[in-house]
C-alpha cells in the first residue's frame, strides 16, 4: 500500500495533470508517468466518459473467444481457484486477450453491478488507448505485472478501483493474455499482485504441458519437494534430447531465452544426458535426480511422460525409432477431409494405399487447394502419426540460410552461428513426416544435398564430419509441373524420380463438384458451436466463381463474412461479404476457357429461387459467360438478369 508521502505526491501529480494536462516530472513512479503520457497521447482526458464504441460484441466477440479457445479452457479452472481466494472482497477476476479485450469475468455479486458500470464485462476493451492507465492495459503495454490503485487510474471514473494484472506468456515468449483482479480500492490487499502473478504462472504451465502432451518433460526445482509446485521449472524435450519448450522458471534456472528453444541440447544446459537420466529414472522412478546448471547451481529433476509418449530415444547421434506399441489409435484423417469430390476422393484412396510404405508422395495442385492439409492428413492416418510433422516451404527460405536451416550445423560452424549448434529441420522430422512444400523452388545446389540425404538416410550438419541417421516419411508438394522443370534443366531428374514415388493431383476449387458440402464443412470448422449456412442464391453464385486462391481464399471470405453476422443471424448473405468479393461476383462470369466447367451439378436446387439460379447459371455457362446472350435466351432483360444474379 502507498505511504502517506507517496499518496501526497500522487495527489499533487493528479492535480497538475487536471490543471495543466501534463505529468509533473519526478512526482510519481516512472512506469506510472509513462502510462499517463501514453493515455494523453491516445487523446484521452482524465474526465473522458467512455462510450461503447470500443467494445466487441456479436460476431467479433465470438471470433475473439474462438481464437483464444485454448487459453480460455486452461484459464477457467485457475480463475475459479483465484475467485475462491477473493470471493468476499468486492472483486472480479478477469481474463483479457492480447489486445486487452475482456473474455471472461468472475465476480463478487456485491461488486459486479459497479464493475459493469465501468464496463468490467465481457467484450469491453481495457487497452490503454481506450481506458487510459489501468492494470490490464498497462500490463499489456509494459509486458510485466502491474498494480494500479485508485487515483493512479488515468480516468477519474475508474478511481474507485484497485487492480492487479499479470501477463500470460507462451513458451516462445509471445504474450497470450492478461489475468487481472479488480476490486474496490478500499478492500485492496498488498498480496493481490503476487496472487495474480502466481495464477498466471499456473495457466502458463497448464498451456505448456497441454501443448506438448506427447512429449517428454523434465520438471525441475532447486529442492526435490519443489517439483510439482507452481514454482517448478518445466522443460519439454524432443526424443533425441533437444530442448523444444520451457516455462519462465525453467528459462531462468537454465539461463536460456525463448530463442534457444529447438536449438539447445539438454546436455548443454545441464550436466546430464537424456539417456543417463532415462536409465537412472528407470531404476528409481520416484526419485528426483540431482544435476547442475551451467553456473554450477544444484537442481533436482524428474522426467515425466504422459500415456502415449513414445519418443524415448537414446542419444543425439543415434536416434531410435518410435515404439509402435504406444501409438495413439489410428484415425482416418483423410476421410475427415472428404466432402464428396470424386477427384479428391481418388487422390485420398491412392494415398491410403501407400501410407506406411517407403513410397514418397508428390502432391500437385494450384496454390491453396489444400496440399499441406492433405499431407498432414496422410501423416495422421499412418503409423508415424505420433511422430512430428515438419513442414518446410522451400520457396520461403532465404537462400543463404537454407542449408543451415535444413541440415543443421555444428557448434561454431560459421560466424554468427549459435554456440550450441543447430539440429536442422530435417532431423526434427525424425520418426515422423517431412513435408517439403514448393519443392520446385529449391536451388539446384541444395537439390544435390537433399538427394544425398534421401539416398543415405543420414544428415551431415554444416561443419560436422559425422553423419546422423534420420528416418522420415517424405511428402513433397508443388504448384508447378515438375516434369517440365526437369526438362528445362531446373530440377534434377534423379531427385524428381526419388521424390515422385506416387504423384497425386488435387483439383482446384472451381473444378470440385462438392461445393455445397464443402461449404457446410468449412462453416462447421470455422464456427463449430454455431449452425450457419449460406443463403442458396449466394451459394449458387459463389460456386460459379473461379476462386484463383482456391480453398485458402474461399475459407478466408467465409471467415470474414461470419464476422459480419449479428448475434441473431445464422445465414450468410450478400451484405456480409467483403466489398471486393461482392464486386468480383457482380462481374460477368468468366468464359469457360478460363474457368473449367464443373463436371457434375455442384448444387441441388431446393426451392423456386434456387431453381431459377440454377437455370441462370446453366444458361450463362452455355453462353460462355455472355450476359446479353444469356438474357435473350432466358427471355428477360440484361438488367433483370444482373439483378437476379445478385439476388
Ligand atoms: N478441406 C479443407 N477444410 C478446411 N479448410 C481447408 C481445406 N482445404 C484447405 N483449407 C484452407 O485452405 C488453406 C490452404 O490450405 P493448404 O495450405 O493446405 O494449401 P496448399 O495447397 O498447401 O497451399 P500452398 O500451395 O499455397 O502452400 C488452409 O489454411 C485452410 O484454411
Amino acid at each position: 500500500m502507498r505511504t502517506p508521502s507517496a499518496a501526497l505526491a500522487l495527489r499533487q501529480a493528479r492535480l497538475h495533470l487536471l490543471e495543466h494536462g501534463q505529468c509533473l516530472p519526478g512526482a510519481i513512479d516512472e512506469r506510472l508517468a509513462r502510462s499517463w503520457r501514453r493515455s494523453m497521447a491516445a487523446g484521452l482526458q482524465p474526465t473522458t466518459r467512455m462510450g461503447t464504441c470500443d467494445n466487441a460484441s456479436g460476431g467479433r466477440l465470438r471470433q475473439i473467444l474462438a481464437s483464444n479457445h485454448e487459453l480460455l479452457a486452461h484459464s477457467r479452472p485457475v480463475m475459479e481457484y483465484l475467485f475462491e481466494q477473493v470471493r468476499h472482497s468486492q472483486s472480479v477476476v478477469v481474463l483479457a486477450d492480447q489486445r486487452g479485450t475482456l473474455m471472461h469475468t468472475l465476480g463478487d455479486p456485491n461488486f459486479v453491478g459497479r464493475a459493469e458500470r465501468v464496463a468490467l464485462a465481457c467484450g469491453a476493451s481495457w487497452h490503454e488507448e481506450h481506458r487510459g492507465t489501468n492494470a490490464i492495459g498497462t500490463a499489456l503495454a509494459e509486458g510485466s505485472g502491474v498494480e494500479i490503485h485508485g487515483a493512479e487510474h488515468f480516468l477519474e471514473r475508474n478511481g474507485f478501483l484497485t487492480c492487479a494484472a499479470a501477463p500470460i506468456m507462451s513458451a516462445t515468449g509471445t504474450l497470450m493474455g492478461i489475468l487481472d483482479i479488480s476490486g474496490d480500492q478500499r478492500s485492496g490487499h498488498p498480496h493481490t499482485l503476487g496472487l495474480v502473478s502466481t495464477a498466471a504462472r499456473m495457466i502458463e504451465n497448464r498451456l505448456l504441458v497441454a501443448s506438448h502432451r506427447r512429449s517428454l518433460r523434465l520438471h525441475l526445482h532447486s529442492r526435490p519437494e519443489g517439483i510439482g509446485s507452481v514454482a517448478e521449472g518445466i522443460v519439454v524435450l524432443s526424443g533425441d534430447g533437444w530442448i523444444v519448450g520451457a516455462n519462465r522458471q525453467a528459462l531462468s534456472m537454465l539461463h536460456l531465452g525463448p530463442q534457444d528453444m529447438g536449438a539447445t541440447l539438454l546436455e548443454r544446459a545441464l550436466d546430464v544426458r537424456l539417456d543417463d537420466l532415462l536409465a537412472r529414472q528407470k531404476r528409481r522412478p520416484q526419485l528426483a535426480v540431482q544435476v547442475h546448471a551451467t553456473d554450477g547451481t544444484a537442481l533436482f529433476v524428474q522426467l515425466y511422460m504422459d500415456a502415449g509418449v513414445q519418443s524415448v530415444v537414446a542419444s543425439d547421434s543415434a536416434p531410435q525409432r518410435v515404439d509402435a506399441s504406444h501409438r495413439p489409435a489410428a484415425a482416418d484423417a483423410l476421410a475427415k477431409l472428404d466432402t464428396g469430390d470424386l477427384r479428391w476422393r481418388s487422390a485420398a484412396d491412392k494415398a491410403r494405399r501407400v501410407v506406411d510404405k517407403p513410397i514418397a508422395l508428390l502432391i500437385q495442385g494450384e496454390s491453396g487447394v489444400g496440399k499441406e492439409l492433405f499431407a498432414r492428413a496422410t501423416h495422421d492416418s499412418g503409423a508415424r502419426r505420433a511422430g512430428p510433422f515438419v513442414a518446410i516451404n522451400c520457396a520461403a527460405l532465404p537462400e543463404h540460410l537454407i542449408e543451415a536451416e535444413l541440415f543443421g550445423y555444428a557448434p561454431g560452424a560459421f560466424t554468427g552461428a549459435k554456440r550450441e549448434g543447430s539440429k536442422g529441420r530435417l532431423r526434427e522430422a525424425h520418426g515422423g513426416t517431412l513435408f517439403l512444400d514448393e519443392i520446385g523452388d529449391m536451388p539446384l545446389a541444395l537439390q544435390t544435398r537433399l538427394l544425398r540425404v534421401l539416398q543415405e538416410r543420414s544428415v551431415t550438419p554444416v561443419g560436422a564430419g559425422t553423419p546422423v541417421p534420420v528416418d522420415f516419411a517424405l511428402v513433397c508438394a508443388t504448384h508447378c509441373k515438375l516434369r517440365e522443370a526437369v526438362d528445362a534443366g531446373q530440377f534434377r531428374s534423379d531427385l524428381y524420380y526419388r521424390i515422385n514415388g506416387l504423384t497425386l493431383i488435387l483439383p482446384a476449387l472451381r473444378e470440385r463438384t462438392d461445393f455445397q458440402t464443402l461449404t457446410e464443412r468449412l462453416l462447421s470448422t470455422l464456427a463449430p458451436e454455431r449452425p450457419l449456412h449460406v443463403v442458396p442464391a449466394l451459394l449458387a453464385r459463389l460456386s460459379q466463381h473461379p476462386w484463383p486462391g482456391n480453398l485458402r481464399q474461399y475459407a478466408s471470405v467465409l471467415r470474414t463474412s461470419m464476422a459480419m453476422l449479428d448475434a441473431h443471424e445464422d445465414a450468410i448473405d450478400w451484405q456480409h461479404l467483403p466489398d471486393d468479393v461482392t464486386q468480383d461476383l457482380q462481374e460477368p462470369l468468366p468464359s469457360v476457357a478460363s474457368a473449367p466447367e464443373p463436371t457434375q451439378a455442384a448444387y441441388e436446387p431446393q426451392n423456386l429461387q434456387a431453381l431459377s439460379q440454377l437455370a441462370i447459371r446453366q444458361t450463362l455457362q452455355n453462353c460462355r459467360g455472355n450476359v446479353s446472350q444469356a438474357a435473350r435466351s432466358l427471355g428477360i432483360s440484361r438488367q433483370t438478369l444482373y439483378r437476379k444474379m445478385n439476388a
